[in-house]
């Protein structure tokens, strides 16, 4: 009986591995998504499907990141996220190819639960920072963090998601990098949101046969990152520049230099000027309602709106720019 037991559990992972395993390769572009709300404030999930069918068609972008710096997760309640959760992974069925959720908190049985809830749910992953209230001051206590987070959805994928510009938390990716698998299984890669390259190429070249995936996440450095190896992207200009970086992904796969460093500056023209003005996750979500005509509303307090000078001002210099959005047809 108990033998019986043993080998159908036995069973049933090596299936659930055996479908980790034959999800589809994550690469390319991933967009960080804006979380829509109404003009009074609530999560306004009507307009996800619409916001799917955007990425996908008009940016040819299919993988997303849900509830992480963009899609202000750390502003929204649990249930709230849980429910943009749920419709992304809905609205995403047959369209999207990857739907991870962040679901990082400062709160372990908070960030456990969402991540119980991601696994149920049946998101392609789960990703969480570090929390930065109380940090980690060291590998081990972040990786026990991490590994309490991601033993709730053992079947799914988890990343690292490194930002220390905005968690303060500054441990070294090439260390923790060391021994990840032993500690938590399902760990599969980072979202390496941080311009630190001498410690993203590290990683690269020394877990090359661990075959970690290094989602870079500092979009005006994309380039860069590619030649040291980098496979995908995730940020917050894939919602909108998408076309434009997946060309560049394309010319550098095609080894036309010239042609993917012509998109790089171009990309960067536009962001070191909207960098300017001052830009963040309202300017974002602006610019993202002003060129898909999908209403993403305001940011959540403290975040304020972005100024009518801004988004005129972010529109002049994009239609000045007419490499970054006008495409040959295929
Ligand atoms: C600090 C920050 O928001 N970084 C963005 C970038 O995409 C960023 O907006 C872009 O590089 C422009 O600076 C992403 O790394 C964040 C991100 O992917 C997320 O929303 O989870």
């Amino acid at each position: 009986m108990l033998s019986t037991k043993g080998s159908v559990s036995r069973e049933v992972t090596r299936l659930r591995s055996s479908a980790m395993a034959s999800q589809k390769k994550l690469q390319g572009l991933v967009a960080a998504t804006v979380t829509p709300l109404t003009s009074d404030g609530k999560i306004n999930l009507s307009v996800i499907g619409q916001y799917v069918d955007y990425l996908v068609d008009k940016q040819g972008v299919k993988n997303v990141f849900v509830n992480g710096t963009t899609g202000e997760g750390l502003a929204l309640s649990s249930q709230e996220r849980k429910q943009l959760a749920e419709e992304w992974v809905n609205q995403g069925k047959k369209k999207l190819e990857h739907v991870i959720i962040h679901v990082g908190a400062l709160s372990l049985p908070e960030s456990k639960e969402l991540a119980r809830h991601a696994a149920e749910i049946g998101a392609s992953g789960i990703s969480a920072i570090a929390p930065f209230f109380f940090k980690p001051t060291n590998k081990g206590a972040l990786v026990a963090f991490l590994r309490e987070v991601a033993s709730e959805a053992p079947h799914i994928p988890f990343y690292y998601y490194h930002i220390p510009p905005l968690t303060g938390v500054k441990i070294c990716i090439e260390d923790l990098l060391d021994g990840i698998k032993k500690q938590i299984p399902t760990f599969q890669g980072v979202k390496y949101s941080d311009t630190d390259l001498l410690d993203f190429a590290q990683c690269m070249d020394k877990y090359n046969k661990e075959q970690f995936l290094l989602l870079y996440g500092v979009d005006e450095q994309l380039l860069s990152a590619l030649a040291v190896g980098a496979t995908g992207a995730v940020g917050s200009t894939y919602n909108y520049l998408g076309q434009a970086n997946n060309m560049m992904f394309q010319a550098y796969a095609n080894q036309d230099f010239a042609l993917a460093r012509k998109y790089q500056f171009c990309i960067g023209e536009f962001l070191s000027f909207v960098f300017k003005l001052g830009f963040g996750v309202a300017q974002t979500k602006a610019i993202m309602t002003s060129l898909s005509g999908i209403p993403m509303g305001p940011p959540r307090l403290p975040l304020m709106s972005a100024s009518e000078e801004f988004i005129t001002k972010a529109k002049a210099k994009l239609d000045s720019l007419p490499f970054l959005t006008t495409y040959p047809a295929k």
